[in-house]
């Protein structure tokens, strides 16, 4: 297989090296922590750890309880599937509008889906058109792509179903026309459109749709207002919708580093002019984009085909052919990325290596994101409600619950990279954890400790759900390119070969510290695992890789690319 050349990583070889070479422990520390300062996290410490490099240890004692940590994120996105089934913000991803829009739009999608689905297959005309919808659909919400066939074929079944709601009446909860008994106490912020016009980004506030023009979207902006090349961009876009929507985050991060690089240049013109220094103007711009480059260079390790996992599917003696693809892929993204939103003076970051780069840097540490559905707490309300009420309430209510289907309340679901949280190593006896509660539904991450942790020590958090069987665990670890040795695991896998070979162990074998396993150790009414009926009541934020981009992938390997785990 012929090794692909990236132009750019040839002419700014000089360049990518320093941008690439680990930053010093002292400019490590120095960043961190600052971030801590800013943060307000009195009691952390990034460190450099023995056994598995940076760490995050606890310089306070804390107790069972305590708020550790609220991270905020350098990038993040909603998974472009998901905009089909919740309207948030697309900067802290709180749900906007109303709940009658949220049902409304759902169900109207779902209607417009079927439709097309129908019409592709039966040739018939649809009820349903775009332009008949009450609010503004994105390309998005249009975008009828392969990648929604198998949810859509799956869903046909319902059919019937969503055709119970006449049009109008959808139509109508959109617009406003319908009002919900009870929706009034779950009242949402209303929809601030982009500033450049596009269809594809709504707001909370302005203050969000300010924030994220400045440190992103004014780059990737498909409206008139953007000053990229907006069909480029919308190029780029549907490629990472068609194939791997984590290039949508790598351009976030090369977009946020081209505004800080803009930014600082003209914060240091203007110091220029004030101090009359002179510099060569070409070490001056370079040692700028070093800088903006910095949060960024926190956090990467490896380039994206070397540190992703190999799939179940792929045998192992084709996986130096599933790296190529994968690289092949990541050059055909970062050309049309390059085409959209290039900067002659932060080009090197338009190079393969760097792109490889940031893209693993999302592999390995990025945490999912989840925001709980206000559609999910307006529907527990009325089952709550007393008999009569109820009774009531659920004659407006029970037709669109049972079109809406089994997932009523689709959460917001995305993935998003945390500086100083995605410094924290995995435990599989950890003594903190990644959760939302009620009050943090402002799109940063939030860790509380589950157990009293001594000044000193390590803060450790699970990066999967602590109940699986050890080679289910192991193999999702996998997906962060380590296997764990701790001894809780070690000791499990024990347990379980005993128990496979009918000599039950007690668990009794380990010491006191981590004599219960973690499943044992876990509280069972634990409100941030799923399926808890009260994590219905908050967003949850854990700590796991985005298992559809491995589904993805693999159908991608099979059926875009012709490749298969047998050829
Ligand atoms: C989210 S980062 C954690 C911070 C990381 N130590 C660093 O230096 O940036 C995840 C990476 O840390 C390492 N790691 C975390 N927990 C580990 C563990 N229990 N055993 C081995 N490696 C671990 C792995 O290299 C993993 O890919």
């Amino acid at each position: 297989m012929e090794e692909i050349v990236c132009p750019l990583d040839v002419e700014f070889s000089g360049q990518i090296s320093p941008l690439l070479s680990p930053p010093s422990i002292q400019s490590a520390q120095d960043y961190f922590d600052q971030l801590i300062y800013s943060r307000q996290c009195h009691g952390l410490k990034v460190k450099q750890s023995e056994k598995y490099g940076k760490g995050v240890y606890a310089s306070l004692d804390f107790r069972d309880g305590d708020l550790i940590l609220k991270d905020q994120m350098l990038v993040g996105a909603q998974h472009s599937s998901n905009k089909l089934d919740c309207l948030v913000c697309s900067h802290c991803f709180c749900y906007i509008g109303s709940i009658e829009l949220q049902i409304g739009r759902r169900l109207y999608l779902q209607a417009l889906r079927l439709s097309k689905h129908k019409e592709t297959t039966f040739e018939s005309s649809s009820d349903y058109s775009e332009e008949d919808c009450p609010i503004e659909l994105s390309d998005e919400d249009n975008n009828f792509h392969a990648k929604n066939l198998d949810k859509l074929q799956s869903a046909s079944s319902d059919t019937n179903e969503i055709n119970l709601i006449p049009k109008e009446i959808i139509e109508s909860l959109m617009n406003g026309g319908l009002a919900l008994p009870y929706s009034k106490q779950f009242p949402l912020p209303s929809i601030v459109p982009c500033p450049g016009g596009c269809e594809e980004e709504h707001y909370c506030s302005k203050l969000c749709a300010e924030a994220d023009w400045e440190l992103y979207h004014s780059l990737l902006c498909t409206g008139k207002g953007s000053s990229s090349h907006t069909e480029a961009v919308l190029k780029f876009i549907e490629h990472a919708n068609a194939t791997n929507d984590i290039f949508l985050l790598a351009a976030k991060a090369i977009a946020f580093t081209i505004l800080k690089y803009r930014k600082l240049k003209s914060t240091n013109l203007i110091d220029q002019k004030q101090n009359f220094r002179v510099n060569g103007m070409d070490d001056s711009s370079f040692s700028l984009l070093m800088e903006a480059w910095k949060p960024i260079s926190m956090g990467f390790k490896k380039r994206w085909w070397e540190c992703i996992a190999l799939p179940d599917d792929i045998d192992s003696c084709n996986e130096a052919s599933f790296r190529m693809q994968i690289k092949e892929l990541a050059f055909t993204s970062v050309q049309l990325l390059r085409e959209a939103i290039f900067d002659k003076e932060c080009a090197p970051l338009f190079s393969l290596d760097i792109y490889g780069h940031i893209i693993g840097m999302f592999e390995l540490n990025n945490l999912d994101l989840v925001v709980a559905s206000p559609v999910e707490d307006y529907f527990i309300h009325i089952d709550d409600l007393p008999c009569l009420q109820k009774e009531e309430a659920e004659k407006v209510t029970r037709p669109f619950f049972d079109a809406l289907g089994d997932d009523y309340s689709v959460c917001c679901q995305g993935t998003a990279f945390f500086p100083l949280q995605s410094c924290m190593n995995h435990s599989c006896c950890p003594n903190a954890k990644a959760f939302k509660r009620d009050e943090d539904r402002d799109g940063q991450a939030t860790i509380v400790a589950v157990r009293p942790i001594r000044k000193g020590e390590e803060i450790t958090i699970s990066y999967i759900d602590e109940e699986l069987p050890c080679e289910e665990r192991q193999a999702l670890l996998a997906d962060y390119g380590f296997r764990c040795q701790c001894r809780v695991i070690v000791a499990l896998s024990q347990q379980e070969i005993s128990k496979t070979w009918g000599m039950i162990g007690t668990g009794s074998e380990l010491g006191p510290a981590e004599s219960r396993s973690p499943a044992q150790n876990q509280n069972q009414s634990d409100p941030s695992k799923p399926g808890a009926k009260s994590a219905r009541n908050v967003a949850d934020w854990g700590l796991s890789p985005d298992p559809l981009l491995f589904a993805y992938m693999s159908s991608i390997f099979r059926s875009k690319y012709g490749f298969s785990s047998s050829s």
